[in-house]
Formats: C-alpha cells, sequence, structure tokens
C-alpha cells in the first residue's frame, strides 16, 4: 500500500522550499499489515559534502539519525570520501572480479579508507513486498547526485535479480545503529575481497556515520588488501559454507585452499582458541585460568594469522595478569589490545575502553587482584567477567 502521510501537494511543496526541510525529496512510503509504521526513503543530497545519502527506514529511525554529528556538522566529514591519491589501485582480480592492490607500503593502522554510506536501509523493509522494497530503493538510487548514482551502477551485481536490490545484497555491510541493525553500501570499500586471514579490518563510526578501513599488518606495495566477510574464528568447512551460501563464490583463500593435513592443524587450532576462550572466561571458584592459558591464546591466533582478533587475546591476557596481580604484563597487554582493537570494533568500542582503562588505572578494575593468594580450586567467585567475544 503506497503511503503519502496526510499532508496535500501544496503542503508537500511548502515544506520542500523550507531551508530547514531536512530532505531533498518528499519521502515516499510504503505501509502494509505486517510493518509496524510505514517505511519511507529519505533522501538528503547534501550529506558529506553533497556525496548524498538515502535511508530506508521508518520516519521515527530516519529523525533519529537526522540528530547525529553526521547531519550536523560538516567539518566531520572533512577528512572523509577523499578519494584523490588513495593508496592502493583497482585491478581485475582473477578468479574475483576487481580487487585493490597497495600502490605503497602501508603499515599497521594506516587509513586505507574513511567513507560515509551511499545508502542505509532497515531489516525492516523486508516486510514490505518485493515491488515495494525494490520500488523504495530504486527511488533513493534515482535521487542520489548524479556522480554518487553512477558509483551505485559500477558495483557488482552478483545473485542477477532486481539490478537495484541485487547491487545492494552483493556489496552490503551490516552495521548497528543505536542497537538496531542496517544494511550499508559503500562503494569505494565495496571493492575490497574477502581473505579468511586479511590484512585490513574496518568499522563503523556511529557519531559521524563513517566506515574506517585500516592496514592491521604490514601491506607491501604489489599485495591485495582485504577483509574478512564472516567470522574467520570458524572451521576451514563453515567458513567455505559461509562464504558461498551467504556471497555466492568458493573461498580460494591460503586458509581454505592449504593440504588437507595443514588445514586440520588450523582447525585444531582454532577449536582450541573456542576452548581457552571459555576457561580464560570463567570467574568462579572452579576456574584453572592462568597466565600460561593466556600466551597459549596468543600463539594461536599469532599461528592462525588473525591479525584483527589478536586483539582480543590480548584482552585476555590483560584481563588474566590483571587477576593475578602482574601489573605491568597486564599494561602491556592492554597497551597491546587498544592498538588492535581500536581498528577492529572502533575508538569507543567497550573492549578499546576497557583497555584504556586497565592501561591508565589497573588497580581501579574489576579482574585486579580476582585471583591473587588463593590456591589452585579456590579462587575468587566474581560475576564481573564474562565478556565474550565483541564481533559475531
Ligand atoms: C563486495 S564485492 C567485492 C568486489 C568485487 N570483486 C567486484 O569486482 O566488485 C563481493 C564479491 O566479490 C567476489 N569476491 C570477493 N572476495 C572473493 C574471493 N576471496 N574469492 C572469489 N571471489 C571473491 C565475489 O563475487 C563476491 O560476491
Amino acid at each position: 500500500m503506497s503511503f503519502h502521510a496526510n499532508v496535500s501537494e501544496s503542503d508537500q511543496e511548502r515544506q520542500l522550499k523550507d531551508p530547514n526541510f531536512p530532505w531533498t525529496f518528499w519521502p515516499e512510503c510504503y505501509a502494509n499489515e505486517d510493518t509496524t509504521e510505514p517505511i519511507c526513503v529519505f533522501t538528503q543530497q547534501s550529506f558529506s559534502h553533497n556525496r548524498g545519502i538515502f535511508l530506508v527506514t521508518t520516519s521515527a529511525e530516519a529523525y533519529r539519525l537526522l540528530k547525529t554529528d553526521a547531519f550536523n556538522k560538516p567539518p566531520e566529514h572533512d577528512q572523509t570520501d577523499v578519494y584523490e591519491n588513495p593508496p592502493y589501485m583497482v585491478v581485475d582480480m582473477p578468479g574475483k572480479g576487481r580487487g585493490l592492490i597497495a600502490n605503497k607500503t602501508l603499515n599497521r593502522g594506516d587509513r586505507i579508507f574513511a567513507s560515509t554510506p551511499l545508502l542505509i536501509s532497515n531489516p525492516e523493509a523486508y516486510e514490505l513486498s518485493d515491488h515495494e522494497r525494490i520500488r523504495l530503493a530504486t527511488r533513493g538510487v534515482d535521487t542520489l547526485p548524479q556522480k554518487s548514482k553512477d558509483l551505485f551502477w559500477t558495483l557488482l551485481d552478483h545473485f542477477k535479480g532486481d539490478p537495484v536490490e541485487d547491487r545492494i545484497y552483493t556489496n552490503a555491510f551490516d552495521i548497528t545503529l543505536g542497537g538496531v541493525s542496517y544494511h550499508t553500501v559503500l562503494p569505494e570499500i565495496a571493492m575490497t575481497n574477502h581473505d579468511c586471514r586479511p590484512n585490513a579490518a574496518y568499522f563503523f563510526d556511529e557519531r559521524t556515520l563513517t566506515q574506517y578501513m585500516h592496514a592491521t599488518q604490514t601491506i607491501y606495495p604489489g599485495e591485495e588488501i582485504t577483509i574478512t566477510y564472516i567470522n574467520n574464528e570458524r572451521v576451514r568447512e563453515k567458513r567455505v559454507r559461509n562464504l558461498k551460501t551467504n556471497w555466492g563464490f568458493d573461498c580460494s583463500c591460503s586458509a581454505c585452499s592449504a593440504h588437507d593435513a595443514l588445514v586440520a592443524e588450523s582447525d585444531a587450532r582454532i577449536e582450541q582458541i573456542d576452548d581457552i576462550t571459555l576457561l580464560l572466561d570463567d570467574w568462579t571458584s572452579k576456574s584453572v585460568a592462568t597466565p600460561e592459558l593466556a600466551e597459549l591464546l596468543i600463539a594461536l591466533y599469532e599461528q592462525e594469522r588473525l591479525w584483527a582478533s589478536l586483539g582480543l587475546a590480548y584482552k585476555y591476557a590483560a584481563e588474566t595478569y590483571s587477576s593475578f596481580g602482574e601489573k605491568w604484563k597486564a599494561v602491556k597487554y592492554a597497551r597491546m589490545s587498544i592498538e588492535l582493537s581500536i581498528l577492529d570494533k572502533g575508538w569507543k568500542d567497550r573492549d578499546v575502553v576497557e583497555m584504556q582503562r586497565m592501561a591508565d588505572q589497573l588497580e581501579m578494575t574489576w579482574s585486579w587482584n580476582k585471583r591473587v593468594g588463593l590456591g589452585a580450586g579456590k579462587k575468587m567467585e566474581c560475576g564481573c567477567g564474562g565478556h565474550g567475544h565483541g564481533k559475531e
């Protein structure tokens, strides 16, 4: 059911002329018995120095996003969407379509992208009929500034369905805004191919609606820049299935195409990572956690070349050393955790903030001395641990 709020044409025209009306076009909406509220397309062509953006969501959500700094402080985007002299070239990669090749040495922490999305879409749109949903997405693309519209159409369409929706599916990144999950399309970042052992990581900054991507290890000129599309802390079989089902390709990265004997070793390490994580997360009197276990966890992540996730292993080490009163080892690992986790989870991530506190005021944090002076099997009860993996 098409929906145009209870506003007459002349009201629409008047509001569109009002300099305070936030959208460039009158929002087109649809509602049906399955939607809680009408779902509309809201376009703002001036967003991020005229790159433009469209939102497919409810009016309440659109106006909530409108309150973020992204829409209210244009200087926040002075350093975003700058694509002159990028540190990469877009080239054809055999068997993968296009991909990014580094054209200079990138060190860990070097920025590769700071990009705003062309679209943000609320999965509630799936409550609409196919026709209605596609109509909103098509209207959104049509109302973007010409340069961004052209960029959208350069994207790969993999599933050969509706050309707009197909490009969204093939290139979407999932993000969370105020606890609500959305799909976004970031066309420049979408040129990055997948690797189960990637050399770059990304996160979405809610305040500025900017996706950042950084190198997580040294990338030399001529090397492909890669990210992960999935959770890589899974055995090969699960990774391969996930990529085929959700992204439609057969994973041929080195971790997936290695000899079965090597894959078996890798899978065993992945399973042991899970086991050790459970042991280190145990803050009951039965816990068998020790610094040696935390060191083993680090070694396993290093062997697996899971550089971004290594930040999590360092976090476990920081908490474990802290719990045994080993201040400087705890601080060392807290600092190492921050360096990596900030690239993978963002400046404001809960784990990053917790590690910053540990690095600065260890004795004030919950884990300090929790296991000190207690014999094996008689460790202190504590209801404060159990922070699981930050990224699923
Ligand atoms: C977001 S796009 C990445 C850019 C894409 N290669 C292009 O030419 O536009 C995702 C698609 O790229 C391809 N792709 C990405 N990583 C790949 C990989 N490791 N092996 C094979 N194909 C890959 C798949 O077709 C996938 O659906």
